[in-house]
């Protein structure tokens, strides 16, 4: 990349605040152009506040953030126009057919009308949506539909693209389509991708994620990385004698190890590497073993302190993050 070219996103102090709620307390991060970059956090986390504010959807309070060079607060066109957008609130239009919607959105964004069939042509050829072009999109299951708004959010080929869950509640395998064109997006396009997810597995194919927790940035890795700076592998052993194998751990290899759930568990650097030590050395006959690696659910559960599921499926955290924000703020 040439040092003239601007990253695609540089966020620099931003904050947000709704009153006393400080949704977003100051974060800063940089995205490389053509990265596919995910943003994860519970429920609350401050997310949806930091796109928004990306977007030119929301004022930043204080702090800056520039969007493939432009200001958001001072070029809000410009930003406009270099960013496409695929919210979790569908806005098609259900009335029209796929292709009036393009048509419709390629109208708003002033397309050179010269190059809207072509452009069109490509992209619903992309979402395997081209056959369906002339049905309204009322007629369209949630996965057509969500694959229609990413195809119209790439219409004038954006710098950004802006994913707000973009797979959310579809089946696996319209998931993994809409995962190859993203990929393709980046490959052709050098199409800078910002998004988020609550799938941990979809987190895996980003190039770089950021974990926000109470309107921070507590993170911010390679997902190889993340999972390494949780340390050890995780191995659980079944044996013959499980108690001559905890001495056996201790003595041979200075393991302290524990019987959890009926199996001897611990961790070491390198499971995979240690496990023809342990059947060389062990003294003690083995009758099963597992290595597993930590994940970037572990990941999740480190910085944030609980599971992404848990983190979903709690409620109410949301008045209580606020409130605790707001009581945060007050001790300072
Ligand atoms: N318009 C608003 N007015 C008042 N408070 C708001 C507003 N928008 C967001 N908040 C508060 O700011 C905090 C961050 O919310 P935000 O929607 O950014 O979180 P999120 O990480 O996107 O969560 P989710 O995963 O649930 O979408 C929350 O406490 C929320 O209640």
């Amino acid at each position: 990349m040439p040092s003239s070219s601007p990253p695609a996103i540089k966020v620099e102090n931003l904050v947000k605040t709704y009153g006393e709620v400080e949704a977003v307390r100051g974060v800063s991060f940089t995205v490389a152009r053509g990265e596919v970059f995910g943003f994860l956090g519970p429920n609350g986390a401050g997310k949806s506040t930091t796109i928004n504010m990306l977007c030119t959807l929301a004022r930043p309070s204080s702090g800056t953030a520039r969007v493939s060079g432009f200001d958001v607060s001072r070029e809000r066109d410009d930003v406009r126009r270099h960013i496409g957008l695929v919210f979790q609130d569908q806005t098609l239009d259900g009335y029209l057919t796929a292709a009036q919607n393009l048509r419709l959105h390629a109208e708003l964004y002033g397309i050179d009308p010269g190059v809207v069939p072509a452009r069109m042509r490509q992209m619903l050829e992309m979402v395997d949506l081209w056959d369906r072009r002339d049905q309204t999109v009322a007629t369209f299951s949630g996965g057509m539909r969500r694959r229609l708004e990413i195809a119209r959010g790439l219409l004038h080929s954006p710098r950004v693209l802006f994913l707000d869950e973009p797979t959310i509640g579809l089946d696996p395998q319209t998931r993994s389509s809409i995962w190859r064109y993203i990929r393709a997006l980046q490959e052709t396009e050098g199409t800078t991708i910002f998004m988020t997810t609550h799938y941990m597995d979809e987190a895996e194919f980003c190039d770089r994620i950021a974990i926000m927790d109470r309107g921070e940035i507590v993170v911010l890795d390679t997902p190889a990385e993340l999972k390494a700076s949780v340390g050890a592998d995780r191995v659980v052993l079944g044996t013959a004698d499980d108690d001559a194998a905890l001495r056996a751990l201790r003595d041979r290899f200075g393991i302290e190890a524990t019987v959890a759930e009926g199996a001897v568990t611990f961790h070491v650097e390198s499971g995979e590497a240690f496990v023809p030590r342990l059947f060389a050395e062990l003294n003690v006959p083995i009758t099963s073993v597992a290595v597993s690696r930590p994940t970037l659910d572990d990941v999740f559960m480190r910085y944030t302190g609980s599971t992404i599921r848990d983190a979903e499926s709690g409620g109410g955290s949301d008045l209580n993050r606020a409130t605790m924000r707001v009581l945060s703020g007050a001790r300072r």
